[in-house]
């Protein structure tokens, strides 16, 4: 897959490496820290419109590198004649941040003195690296109460940046996250991803690196071929079940999602609606079903149930050897070591599915989330679409993407079958589970932004027409 310095995502250490790649080919330190921090200090402008009628900027300065952005802020805003101040939690330490505080000509004010319409929080950036001290945790809570909104400049002071999760008890909200130079994963994690309203990147020139994860970008789609007809569009199957509700909405889904053909073979077929071809299926025939060439993917899971015959639709699926989406009740029924090589497959575990699966493989849960889902994909060979408020897909090579926030009103009953049959449609036409993942989790979030508030998982399958008309 072909991605944009843009869309990479990197660790504080890959960060680091890129900060110094860039140092090599002839970019110092304070040529760096300029173009981050003037870039950062045009989104405060525009944020800032108080800033101009005299109810000011304030930017709280760390020591560290994030303080010295912090300097070059402050110093645009005045250049531009915006009322700028700046508070000194602590003397600028690294040489790069003294000589940005050495070119700020603006005033250094008491904390207790500081109050207005922005505060830019410069306090501790991607080098945070222990909890905040209760000092610095009352600064900064009592500097936002005192300003109307608050910028974070590339992470709010008390993330963890490779986690997301938190280094203090208790943080302000932001109206916005500028990020620095590239995305850092925990603009991807919660519970950090919650602590702002908007996130915007500032690029500093950093080359992208072949190594780094991605954020999931919106996919390139196009039309059937000419000579399309709807086998060689993709056969997608959803294996039902007990509950025929969820398989239906799935391939309500897929059907929506350029499938050329969908088929739903389930033990009570009765009210399928007329598009949808389905078949009435005992556990006994399901393998004579499935044995059809044309198959390009498999859905086993929404609404299967966890009793034997749910185990045995289930095995009838893996053991067709066609690609499988593997949701809901199928991943419950999954385990080690009978399902150790499910490559060509995609997993969509939600939290507590993801729970089970590990304790199953005998998984470590203590890691932050994209270490969870390498892990899992590396113990099945599956691609992993980890679900939640923060979704991330890994890969069993090593491949990980993480999703950009997406509306939270995804947070209803069958939105996740959604997305397994749009996992399903995009396997049979790309025949790529890493590919297909990446694409359904995109065209899931942007089917919810054109959704609207308030949807049911049916308006959702119905928003992803919309969805895929504006990738083609
Ligand atoms: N290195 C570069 O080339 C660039 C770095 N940039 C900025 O540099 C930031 C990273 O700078 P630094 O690595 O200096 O890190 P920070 O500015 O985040 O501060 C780290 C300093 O604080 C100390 N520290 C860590 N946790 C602490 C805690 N809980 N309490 C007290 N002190 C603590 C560390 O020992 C270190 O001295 C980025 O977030 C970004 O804002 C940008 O200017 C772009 C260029
Ligand atoms: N707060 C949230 N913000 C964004 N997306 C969410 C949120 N909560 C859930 N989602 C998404 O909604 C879907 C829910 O799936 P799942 O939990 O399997 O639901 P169900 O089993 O009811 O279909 C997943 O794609 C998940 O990523
Ligand atoms: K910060």
């Amino acid at each position: 897959m072909i991605f944009a310095a843009a869309d990479q995502v990197l660790t504080v250490s890959q960060m680091v490496a890129a900060e110094e790649r860039l140092m090599t080919a002839g970019t110092d330190v304070h040529e760096l820290m300029q173009r981050a921090g003037r870039g950062a200090a045009k989104y405060v402008w525009r944020t800032s419109a108080g800033a101009r009628q005299g109810y000011g900027v304030t930017v709280l300065c760390g020591p560290g590198n994030n303080g010295g952005d912090g300097y070059v802020i402050a110093e645009a805003i005045r250049e531009r004649g915006g009322t700028v101040q700046v508070v000194a939690a602590r003397d600028p330490g690294t040489d790069a941040a003294k000589r940005a505080a050495s070119l700020y000509r603006g005033p250094i004010v008491g904390a207790v003195h500081a109050r207005g319409g922005i505060l830019v929080d410069c306090l501790f950036g991607s080098g945070l690296n222990r909890p905040l001290s209760d000092e610095f945790e009352a600064l900064l809570s009592g500097l936002a109460a005192r300003h109307d909104r608050a910028i974070a400049i590339d992470v709010p002071s008390g993330i963890d940046s490779d986690t997301g999760a938190l280094l203090a008890g208790k943080l302000p909200h932001y109206a916005l996250c500028i990020a620095l130079g590239a995305w850092k994963r925990a603009h991807f994690l919660m519970p950090a991803m919650a602590c702002w309203d908007l996130a915007r990147l500032v690029d500093i020139g950093a080359a992208r690196d072949v190594a780094s994860a991605i954020a999931v970008g919106k996919p390139v789609l196009s039309a059937p071929a000419r000579d399309a007809h709807k086998y060689r569009r993709g056969l997608v199957v959803v294996i039902g079940g007990a509950m025929p509700g969820a398989a239906l909405l799935a391939s309500r889904a897929a059907a929506h999602c350029g499938a050329g053909y969908v088929k739903l073979v389930a033990r009570d077929v009765a009210g399928a609606p007329d598009w949808l071809v389905a078949h009435e299926t005992g556990d006994g025939d399901l393998a004579a079903a499935l044995a059809d060439d044309r198959i390009a993917a498999l859905l086993v899971g929404p609404g299967l149930g966890r009793d034997d015959n749910a185990r045995a639709r289930l095995n009838a699926g893996l053991e067709s050897g066609r690609h499988l989406v593997i949701d809901a009740d199928g991943l419950m029924l999954l385990e080690a070591p009978a399902h150790t090589s499910l490559s060509g497959a995609i997993l969509t575990p939600h939290y507590g599915e993801m729970l089970w699966l590990e304790r199953h493989f005998g998984l470590a849960t203590d890691a932050a989330k994209p270490a969870r889902a390498l892990a899992l994909a590396e113990a099945t060979g599956a691609v992993v679409v980890a679900k939640g408020p923060d979704t991330v897909i890994a890969g069993p090579g090593g491949q990980l993407s993480f999703a950009s926030s997406a509306p939270s009103w995804l947070s209803v009953a069958g939105t996740g079958d959604v997305l397994a049959g749009l996992c399903a449609a995009r396997l049979a036409v790309t025949v790529d589970a890493w590919t297909a993942a990446n694409e359904a989790v995109w065209l899931h979030a942007e089917a919810a932004r054109r959704a609207g508030p308030a949807f049911h998982a049916g308006d959702l399958a119905d928003a992803i027409r919309p969805a895929l008309e504006s990738c083609l």
